[in-house]
C-alpha cells in the first residue's frame, strides 16, 4: 500500500525499500520503581516503567504530548483518599500506541488529567502514573487551566481554528492578551515536564494538537537539537481567516521549531504554507513528493496524512455478545417496524451542523412524502467539550427543531427524528453504526472527524452480526454516505455523497439519493471505502508519521546549532558541517580574477584579536586598508557594532574607507 505521505513517494520514486522506525539505541528512562498506594493496573511485568532500572534492553523512545492524557482517574470509594486510574481505551493517542504494534518502541505520555488534583496528592500520583502507566501528568492551578484550556483554547483558537471571526463579543472570543499569556505559561509548564524525562539525543517527541502549538519553541530553545514532530488535528484555516489573529507569527515560529508539522489535509498545508509565505516571507520546496520549509538553515518538514481509527478496537466491540444483542433490539425497533434508519452522530458544539441537518431531514419530508413512516433520523449527540453560550444556543435549537419536526410528521408509534442525549456505551454507538442504512456526517467544520470510518468498518461486520441481520454470509456488504465537503475525512472518501452542509436542498436531495440508490451502486461505495479505511488505520498513520520525523531528524547530530532570538521569536540556525573556512588561496584567486569588489570588514576579531586590550587598530592595519581603498576597483568598508565617534576618529587615516557603525545605523 503506497501512503500518500510525502517519504513514502519519494521512497516509489527512488526504489528504496520503506524506512524502518525504531533504532534500538534509545536509552532506557531515568525512572526509579517506588511502590505506590493507588493504581489497579495489570500486573504484567512488561508494562512497567523500568522497573529494573540496571536493564540492558534498549527500546527506542517516543514521548507523546497532548493537553488530555488517554487515562481515566476515579477517586476511590471506599476510602477518602486515593485514585484509581484506567486506560481511556477511546483516547486516540492510546489507540496510537497499540497501533505502532512494536514491542521495541517505548511510550511515555505527556499529558492533564481530567481531573483536578490536589496539590498534597500531585507527587504520589505522578509517581504511580509514571510507573504504571508511563505517564507524566501536568498539574495546572484551575484557574490557569481555565484561562488557557476554556478560554484561550476553546474560546478564542478552536472558533477561529473553524472559521469563525469574533466579530462581536458574542461569537467566539476576542483577543484576550492575559488569555494568550495563559496558554504560552501552560504550553511551557507541559515543556518543563518533558525536560524531567527527556532524554534529548535520543527520544522523539511528538506534540498533538492547537492546545500545544507553542511548546515547540520552549523544546527547541532548551535542546537545539530535539528530534520534534506537531500534528495538528484541527483544521489550518485559510490565511486571510489567520492572518487575524493578533499573535499570528509567534504561533507560526512556534510551530516551526518543530522538525515536521502534519496536517490531516492538503488543504490544511496548504493555508500552512501561504500564512508562512505570507507572514514570514518564508519559501517552501517540494521535490520528489517532499514538502520542505526552509528556516534559519533547518529543513521543517510538512506531512499530510489524515488519521485513521483502531479497527482491531472496532471489529472486537462488534465481536462482542453485548452488541449482538442491541443490534437484534434494533432490528425489532426499526427494521421489523418498516424503517430505514438514517445515523448522525455528532458532538453537540456548533460546527457540528446538528441544525442543518435536522432542517434537511424536515425537507425530505415536506418534499418526499413517500418517506413519511419509512425513514428515521437516529441523531446521537454527545456533550459539547467546551462550554460557552454557543453551545446552549446548538442544545435549544436542536430540542426546539426535533420536536417540530415529530410534531409535524410523527404518527402514534413513529418518530421521524429520534434525539439521543444520554451517553452511549462504544458498542451501542456500533449496533446503530450497523442497522444505519446510511450515515451522514455534515459538519460545517472538523479537522478529520473519524465517524464515517467506524461506520464503515462497523457495516462491514462479521459472520456473527450477520446471522443476527439474517444475511446470507456470501451477501455483499453496503454502506452509504452523505459526508460534508468541509471535513478533514472528506478528501479521502471519493464514494460518499459529498454536500455543502449550508445548502439544505443538497443535504436533502443527498438523504433522498442514499434512500433510492440502487443496492448494486451502495455495495460498490462500501467496497471502496471498506478497502481504504481498513488499510489506513491508526497504526498505519502513526508509523508513518513517526518514519517521517526519523528522516527528517536524522543529520540532526552532524548539524552545527546556535539559538537566536528572545522569547516566542526563539529559532535556532543550523549549519551543515560541509561549511568551510575561507582559505586564503581562495581569497587571492578571487581577488586576482576580479575587477569590481566590494570588500566588508568586521572590526572585533577580524582586524584586531577578539581578546586585545588595546582595542584600536594598529598602524599595519591602517596601512593595508589604506592600500585597499587606493585601488579604484575596490569598495571597502569597516561594518561594526562600535560608535561612529570611535571609528571615525581611528579610521580618520583611511579617507577613502567606508564605515558602518553601529551595525550600520550610520554610514560613511
Ligand atoms: O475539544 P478539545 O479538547 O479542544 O479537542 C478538540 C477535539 O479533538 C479531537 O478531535 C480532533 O481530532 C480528531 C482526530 O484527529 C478529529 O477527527 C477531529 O476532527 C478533531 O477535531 C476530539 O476527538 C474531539 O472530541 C475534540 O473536540
Amino acid at each position: 500500500m503506497v501512503s500518500k505521505s510525502y517519504s513514502n513517494l519519494l521512497e516509489l520514486v527512488s526504489g528504496e525499500p520503506p524506512p524502518f522506525f525504531g533504532r534500538m539505541t534509545g536509552r532506557i528512562p531515568r525512572i526509579m520503581t517506588v511502590s505506590g498506594l493507588i493504581s489497579d493496573v495489570d500486573d504484567d511485568p512488561s508494562e512497567s516503567v523500568c522497573s529494573d532500572p540496571s536493564s540492558s534492553v534498549q527500546r527506542d523512545r517516543i514521548i507523546i504530548v497532548a493537553n488530555q492524557l488517554p487515562i481515566r482517574a476515579q477517586r476511590k470509594s471506599d476510602t477518602s483518599k486515593g485514585w484509581l486510574f484506567n486506560w481511556e481505551e477511546t483516547s486516540l493517542l492510546l489507540q496510537l500506541k497499540d497501533g505502532l504494534g512494536d514491542d521495541e518502541i517505548e511510550v511515555i505520555y505527556v499529558g492533564c488529567l481530567k481531573e483536578e488534583i490536589h496539590p498534597n496528592e500531585q507527587d504520589e500520583v505522578s509517581q504511580i502514573l509514571l510507573e504504571s502507566f508511563r505517564c507524566v501528568p501536568t498539574f495546572l492551578p484551575p484557574d490557569l487551566f481555565s484561562r488557557y484550556y476554556h478560554g484561550f483554547c476553546k474560546q478564542q483558537l478552536w472558533p477561529l481554528f473553524h472559521y469563525m471571526l469574533p466579530l462581536s463579543p458574542d461569537l467566539g472570543g476576542r483577543f484576550n492578551r492575559s488569555l494568550w499569556q495563559a496558554y504560552v505559561s501552560v504550553n511551557k509548564i507541559f515543556a518543563d515536564r518533558i525536560m524531567e524525562v527527556i532524554n534529548p539525543e535520543d527520544d522523539f517527541v511528538w506534540v498533538h494538537d492547537y492546545h500545544l502549538m507553542v511548546l515547540p519553541t520552549f523544546l527547541r530553545k532548551r535542546f537545539n537539537r530535539v528530534k520534534l514532530g506537531f500534528f495538528l488535528h484541527s483544521p489550518f484555516p485559510s490565511s486571510e481567516i489567520y492572518k487575524t489573529l493578533p499573535i499570528r507569527e509567534e504561533i507560526l515560529r512556534a510551530l516551526l521549531n518543530s522538525d515536521l508539522i502534519g496536517f490531516h489535509t492538503f488543504d490544511y498545508a496548504r493555508h500552512f504554507l501561504s500564512c508562512c509565505s505570507r507572514m514570514l516571507g518564508l519559501s517552501y520546496e517540494s521535490k520528489r513528493g517532499y514538502i520542505g520549509l526552509e528556516y534559519y538553515g533547518r529543513t521543517v518538514g510538512i506531512k499530510i496524512l489524515p488519521v485513521g481509527i483502531h479497527t482491531g478496537q472496532l471489529q472486537h466491540a462488534l465481536s462482542l455478545r453485548e452488541t449482538e444483542a442491541k443490534v437484534a433490539e434494533l432490528i425489532r425497533q426499526f427494521t421489523d417496524q418498516g424503517r430505514i434508519m438514517l445515523l448522525g452522530v455528532d458532538d453537540m458544539d456548533i460546527f457540528k451542523g446538528i441544525s442543518l441537518k435536522l432542517l434537511a431531514m424536515e425537507q425530505l419530508l415536506q418534499q418526499n412524502p413517500e418517506w413519511l413512516g419509512k425513514v428515521v433520523l437516529v441523531q446521537i449527540a454527545n456533550p459539547a467539550r467546551g462550554r460557552g453560550k454557543d453551545v446552549k444556543e446548538v442544545q435549544a435549537e436542536t430540542y426546539s427543531t426535533v420536536k417540530r419536526i415529530n410534531e409535524t410528521f410523527g404518527k402514534p408509534g413513529y418518530e421521524p427524528v429520534v434525539l439521543i442525549i444520554e451517553p452511549l456505551k462504544f458498542y451501542e454507538r456500533i449496533a446503530y453504526y450497523v442497522v444505519a442504512e446510511c450515515c451522514l456526517v455534515t459538519a460545517v467544520r472538523d479537522g478529520m472527524n473519524l465517524i464515517p470510518y467506524e461506520y464503515v468498518i462497523s457495516r462491514q461486520g462479521n459472520e456473527k452480526l450477520d446471522k443476527v441481520l439474517g444475511l446470507e454470509p456470501s451477501t455483499p456488504k453496503k454502506s452509504i454516505l452523505v459526508v460534508s465537503e468541509f471535513i478533514g475525512c472528506s478528501p479521502s472518501l471519493s464514494g460518499a455523497i459529498r454536500v455543502n452542509p449550508w445548502n439544505i436542498d443538497a443535504v436533502a436531495d443527498a438523504m433522498n439519493c442514499a434512500l433510492e440508490m440502487a443496492e448494486p451502486e451502495k455495495q460498490l461505495r462500501h467496497e471502496k471505502h471498506y478497502k481504504y479505511v481498513s488499510t489506513h488505520d491508526v497504526g498505519y498513520w502513526a508509523r508513518s508519521f513517526l518514519m517521517d520525523l526519523e528522516r527528517t531528524c536524522r543529520d540532526h547530530v552532524r548539524r552545527r546549532c546556535w539559538g537566536i532570538g528572545f522569547g516566542l521569536g526563539f529559532r535556532v540556525v543550523a549549519l551543515d558541517p560541509s561549511f568551510k573556512k575561507l582559505s586564503m588561496e581562495n581569497i587571492v584567486s578571487a581577488y586576482k580574477r576580479t575587477t569590481t569588489r566590494a570588500i566588508l570588514l568586521d572590526y572585533d576579531g577580524a582586524l584586531i584579536p577578539q581578546g586585545s586590550i588595546d582595542k584600536s587598530p594598529s598602524p599595519k592595519c591602517i596601512d593595508i586598508l589604506t592600500s585597499l581603498c587606493r585601488d579604484e576597483n575596490n569598495k571597502v568598508f569597516i561594518v561594526s557594532a562600535r560608535s561612529r565617534e570611535k571609528l571615525a576618529e581611528w579610521f580618520s587615516p583611511c579617507e577613502k574607507l567606508g564605515i558602518g557603525a553601529e551595525h550600520g545605523y550610520f554610514l560613511r
